[in-house]
């Protein structure tokens, strides 16, 4: 579904992202982390044709991102408050979204009335352009905006950050159902470890720009995962 060959981004002398190659399959979960600045939303931008990079290709679905739009059908995605339109309210967000993507209303409203629990009455109905809700109740907007049609493909930057302690589980088992169910291809990253490994079933490590530790889900990946990010803490002791 992703593959990225060779791909590299510099900012002046600095290399930002180098990632040799990496392959995500159908149906695959991965779950992307690293420290602030190792590179995990320029890589998303790579992936989503937001940012040219210096050298190498992605392609999705055996499409380059670059010079095609085919894969815009398939892909949905929210990485920030940018992908937001701020004068819209929630609901005509929604409808724009879903007018792309070729559904009609009542299919819109179908769609829109599972993620009552998520939007806790604080999103729907309530009168307010989208750049006056609350950072997390934006945040519901992009991911569930992002789900409008039934993606293929699901790329989330950092989808817990800001949400309540309640949304972040109801999200966590949005994820799951949308695995389990659809079969989706999700590529997520978190700076919540144990989030993402409950979520995801590979784990791609990022760390000044490469790829350090790219492995499947096991027993022992949050452990693991604890240790390599607490490793400085543990010499500092
Ligand atoms: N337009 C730009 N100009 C210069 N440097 C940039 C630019 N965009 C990103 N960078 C740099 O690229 C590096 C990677 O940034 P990026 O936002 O991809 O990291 P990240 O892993 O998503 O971090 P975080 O966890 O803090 O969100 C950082 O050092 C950042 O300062």
């Amino acid at each position: 579904m992703i593959q990225v060959n060779n791909i590299k981004k510099s900012y002046g002398p600095v290399t930002v992202l180098n990632i040799k190659q990496l392959n995500i399959g159908k149906g695959e979960v991965v779950g992307l982390v690293g420290n602030n600045g190792a590179g995990k939303t320029t890589f998303f931008r790579s992936v989503l044709d937001l940012i040219l990079p210096d050298t190498g290709e992605v392609k999705l679905n055996g499409q380059l991102v670059k010079g095609d739009d085919s894969w815009k059908s398939f892909t949905g995605s929210y990485l920030d408050e940018g992908f937001l339109i701020d004068y819209l309210s929630p609901e005509e967000y929604f409808e724009f979204i879903g007018k792309l993507r070729g559904l009609n209303k009542a299919d819109l409203e179908e769609f829109l009335a599972q993620f009552e629990d998520i939007f806790n009455g604080e999103v729907l109905g309530t009168g307010k352009y989208i750049r006056n809700l609350s950072k997390g109740n934006q945040k519901k907007v992009g991911i569930i905006g992002a789900l409008i049609g039934n993606p293929e493909l699901l790329i989330l930057d950092e989808p817990f950050a800001n949400l309540d302690p309640s949304t972040q589980i109801r999200l966590k088992k949005l994820l799951q159902n949308q695995k389990a169910e659809k079969g989706i291809t999700m590529f997520i990253s978190s700076h919540d470890l144990s989030h993402v490994t409950e979520v995801c079933d590979r784990i791609v490590l990022l760390e000044k720009g490469e790829v350090v530790k790219d492995a499947h889900k096991d027993e022992n990946t949050l452990k693991e995962l604890e240790a390599f990010f607490g490793k400085d803490e543990a010499l500092t002791e």
